[in-house]
């Protein structure tokens, strides 16, 4: 058996371990004393005490084992790798033979050389190239085809950087995906402090700027309003061109100048110079109308914020970045400590339009802002592909040929073909143009989420929606960071014949032979050459997005270019097509990704069309509907609205409106103690029962975060109720862990509550939905800029403590003892809560007192977060002019939070003699006075 150890697992310091290695290696489990403790984990004897945890894999026909985890002192509870917590009873696992081997996972590759391994989601071993990168300090550009694992290779790269890290990439989704992947399988690092960002979040953690980002939607829109020549019909082109050619270029300024622009050479602009003066003209419109409509545009933005960086990280990846302008580039690059800790990677050859990125240009920015200082050797190329079948990366070469062969080199760095390391077997095929051919295809694929359909222009997708049903469908400027098993080509050549046999041109088999060497473009002299660079991207970029089969339906099948790539034989037929049909689950899971790549229109066609969704047939009590029925409860006194009213005050322990209730002779409301057991079974028993059918059933009908009548998603409710099963189908179920209720609180924070006042809730419920609930950050504005508070910090505990504690104790502890939020009351609700949640030396008051005094809004400390304002001596409240950032909008924290809400017990009145004491009217008026201080400070240019 093979043995491979994990990157970073000290074998020289772990006793017995070359004996126990030597053991596995003869597989001799016997010998090791192998025992399965869970999903592919085994744990072998070191000596009495201590034991190795590892994995078992094949790599072709040989067995391999993995080594993973030292466990001292039979301490599983610590362990990485096992389920945290884990308790094993060494004597009742099951001893392993090493033929479990045998049915262990595939390793897709192997480098024979290397005996170390890495893990990010799936196990990795790096071939020469990701090995050599990987051994290459900082500053680095990795250049890599798509799939060639520049993401995973940063991200294990990242992990050997300490201090201050920043991963940054364009599209929020990639951003997503690189956290996960980076603290898959319980990563930690106690001396990283990380930032996961997309663009505009770096962006806003500079300056939130003001208005929202501009988009193509939203350009498209305008522009189409706009009276344009026919050159500029193409409003995607119109868009790339200001963002990549008119701003985003000079780091002097926020956009050329009309001089400058005109100025332009042919290589720096999709435009013709005789159309350039329209172009600019429209760039002065756009101008006026970001200004007038509240967009920002992230260029100039960027521009304008290289004067307020400043130097705050040790170590930057830049992932992607061809999607970035130089101004952006810059901005980030400013923003390192030492300007030579940065890896940035990217793919030239992963751009639709050509938006002027080169190498060459990143470098040259470098070297300015490096001096003579700048290393000489910065690039590395990435040139196999883990991600494509080999079928398909042939064909991806071909077209690396073709444009190399017709248009030159990018630049030096992205000349290069691609070697492919597929992992599966695919095929690429021509297909008939028929009636039949498309009515089967449509057959086999309307149900699956594994088959997508690219179409050049926006156009053509209704010419496709009338033969196909999936709704799968995108033009190639939404292709970007898609990937799907299979995909068809609809059209993409014969649509614009002309422009692809101009492309082919005379090229022969000759041309597209051997490596590719660096030149300039045969056709120098013909300018208009530049616009064909459009539909060769585009149909390199539609090709890489098939990871296994790839077919092309063309109505006039006999194109040169087709040729070229051995497209030949036409198929009749779809027999080869494999019927395909995904569950509602995969579905769910499609849209949800979708909608996070920002796809709304696919992603909304899924649920309406596939998953079948509907809105809710209640009315959700929030808004208006809810002032109305406050209205004809506590004003008109009508009894079913005061029923209403009632269970809505109690779901939100809304004492204010339950003693509004109450002064209007509703009796029940002064009794919630009574009433809430009847309301949760009248609205919440589905949620309680170990088989949540019913709800699923719900769920299936109007969507995973459908609102009930309090403004509730289901997850709320499963994890008020601490339903962990009902979480988790939930969660797999693609639940937005974000949202919130009518208090301002996500699903995490509705659990903290429970456990804060429930000491067995926090005990028996809150482990198992804890960490799964918690969003993975919370993003805040202080000083107007993003912070993100990442769920390890001690800060978003508190902060959704705070919000708990708002609720929970702020009116009673202002309205009846006159004191804010101390750290005796973080104290009292954390003391309950288990160990593996908050560990004993975070619940101590005097470390809660210094996480609030570390961030009060008026210390000058670094890392304050500035969460907290002290309002007199150990006295807290929630940072005023804090805003978080829910649901897509900043709203300030007393926006979120509902100060109107906070109210003391309701107490009866004291009588003696004559004399009537009633406390509910002080406490009232001392709340009402907070009520009215907070306003005051949330907002300190308001006019009184
Ligand atoms: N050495 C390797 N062995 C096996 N799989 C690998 C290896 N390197 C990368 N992969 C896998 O290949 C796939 C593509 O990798 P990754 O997403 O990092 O590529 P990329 O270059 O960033 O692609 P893109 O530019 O499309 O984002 C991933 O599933 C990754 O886990």
């Amino acid at each position: 058996m093979k043995i491979l150890t994990y990157r970073g697992l000290d074998t020289a310091a772990i006793p017995g371990y070359d004996k126990l290695a030597g053991y596995l290696a003869a597989d001799d489990f016997r010998s090791a004393d192998v025992k399965k403790v869970g999903d592919n984990l085994y744990r072998a004897r070191l000596d009495r005490s201590n034991r190795l945890l590892f994995s078992l894999y094949r790599h072709q026909d040989e067995r391999c084992a993995l080594m993973l985890e030292y466990i001292p002192q039979h301490a599983y509870e610590k362990s990485r790798f096992l389920a945290r917590g884990a308790q094993i009873d060494e004597d009742r696992i099951p001893a392993v033979e090493p033929a479990a081997a045998d049915e262990a996972p595939e390793l897709p590759y192997l480098n024979p050389k290397l005996h170390r391994f890495h893990l990010l989601d799936k196990v990795l071993s790096f071939d020469e190239d990701q090995e050599a990168v990987y051994q290459q300090p900082a500053p680095l550009v990795i250049i890599g085809s798509a799939g060639s694992g520049k993401t995973a290779l940063t991200l294990e790269k990242m992990k050997d950087a300490s201090g201050d890290i920043l991963y940054v990439t364009r599209s929020p989704f990639l951003v997503q995906n690189a956290r996960d992947l980076y603290y898959a399988n319980g990563w930690e690092s106690e001396d990283q402090n990380l930032d996961f960002l997309s663009f505009r979040e770096y962006l806003e953690s500079i300056q939130v700027p003001k208005g929202k980002e501009i988009t193509p939607r939203v350009f498209h829109g305008w522009a189409a309003r706009q009276r344009l020549s026919k050159e500029l019909k193409d409003s995607h082109r119109v868009f790339e061109e200001f963002q990549g050619a008119i701003t985003g270029t000079d780091p002097e300024r926020p956009y050329l100048s009309r001089g400058d622009y005109l100025a332009l050479g042919i290589k720096q602009s999709i435009f013709a110079t005789e159309t350039r003066a329209e172009v600019y003209d429209l760039f002065e419109k756009y101008l006026q109308f970001l200004d007038e409509q509240g967009w920002f545009d992230p260029n100039i933005v960027s521009h304008d914020w290289l004067s307020r960086i400043q130097p705050r990280y040790d170590f930057v990846v830049v992932d992607e970045v061809q999607d970035l302008t130089n101004v952006q580039l810059l901005l980030i690059l400013r923003a390192l400590r030492d300007p030579t800790q940065f890896l940035l990677c990217g793919d030239s050859n992963q751009i639709v339009h050509p938006n002027f990125f080169s190498w060459s240009k990143v470098k040259t920015l470098f070297w300015r802002e490096q001096g003579d200082g700048a290393p000489a050797d910065l690039i590395r190329i990435l040139n196999a592909n883990f991600r494509n079948s080999p079928q398909v990366t042939e064909i991806a070469n071909r077209l690396l040929h073709i444009k190399h062969a017709r248009f030159g080199s990018v630049d030096r760095e992205s000349n290069y073909l691609v070697r492919s390391c597929g992992p599966t077997h695919g095929r690429v095929g021509l297909l008939k143009d028929s009636d039949q051919v498309k009515r089967d295809l449509d057959r086999r694929t309307a149900n699956s989420a594994r088959f997508a359909i690219l179409v050049l222009h926006p156009e053509q997708k209704s010419e496709v929606r009338k033969h196909f049903r999936t709704p799968l469908v995108f033009s190639i400027h939404e292709a970007k960071g898609l990937e799907y098993e299979n995909v068809l080509l609809y059209g993409f050549v014969s649509g614009e014949e002309k422009r692809f046999r101009d492309i082919a041109a005379d090229l022969g088999e000759a041309d597209l032979q051997g490596e590719l060497r660096y030149a300039r473009g045969r056709d120098k002299g013909d300018k208009s050459l530049e616009i064909y660079k459009f539909y060769i991207n585009a149909l390199y970029v539609a090709v890489t997005r098939a990871v296994k089969n790839l077919y092309l339906i063309e109505s006039r099948p006999k194109q040169h270019l087709l040729e070229l790539l051995g497209l030949i034989e036409v198929h009749e037929g779809v027999e080869h097509v494999e019927e395909q049909s995904s569950s509602l689950e995969e579905w769910r899971h499609e849209a949800r990704k979708l909608e996070l790549q920002g796809k709304e229109e696919q992603a909304a066609e899924i649920r309406e069309q596939i998953l079948k969704q509907r809105g809710v047939p209640w009315t959700v009590l929030r808004g208006e509907a809810l002032a109305q029925l406050e209205d004809k409860a506590i004003v008109r006194g009508e009894k079913k609205a005061c029923i209403a009213l009632m269970e809505y005050a109690l779901v939100y322990r809304d004492q204010r409106l339950l003693n509004g209730l109450i002064q209007n002779g509703f009796k029940a409301a002064k009794q919630p103690d009574k009433a809430l057991p009847v309301l949760e079974k009248k609205h919440y028993l589905p949620y309680d029962l170990k088989h949540p059918g019913g709800v699923l059933r719900q769920v299936d009908q109007y969507g995973v975060d459908f609102r009930n009548v309090f403004g509730q998603t289901p997850l709320m409710i499963a994890s008020h109720m601490g339903n962990a099963e009902l979480v988790e189908a939930l969660l797999d179920r693609e639940a937005d862990t974000a949202l919130v209720d009518g208090n301002g609180l996500n699903a995490f924070q509705i659990a903290l509550e429970r456990a804060c006042a429930d000491e067995r809730f926090a005990r028996q419920k809150l482990p198992a939905v804890f960490e799964r609930l918690a969003p993975p950050s919370l993003d805040i504005q202080v000083d107007g800029r993003l912070v993100k508070l990442d769920q390890r910090s001690m800060e978003y505990l508190m902060l959704c403590v705070a919000m708990v504690l708002f609720y929970q104790r702020l009116g009673e502890n202002w309205g009846v003892h006159g004191k804010l939020l101390r750290a005796i009351d973080f104290e009292d609700v954390l003391a309950h809560f288990p160990e593996s949640i908050v560990p004993a030396r975070r619940k101590k008051r005097s470390y809660l007192s210094s996480i609030l005094s570390k961030n009060e809004v008026d210390r000058d400390a670094p890392y304050n977060r500035k969460l907290f304002k002290r309002m007199q001596h150990g006295q807290y409240v929630i940072n005023p002019l804090l805003a978080l950032r829910v649901e897509g909008e900043w709203r300030k924290i007393y926006q979120v939070l509902s100060p109107q809400r906070l109210a003391s017990r309701h107490r009866d009145p004291l009588r003696w003699g004559d004399h009537v004491y009633d406390p509910n009217e002080w406490s009232e008026r001392a709340l009402e006075q907070l009520r009215r201080q907070l306003q005051t400070l949330s907002d300190p240019d308001a006019k009184p």
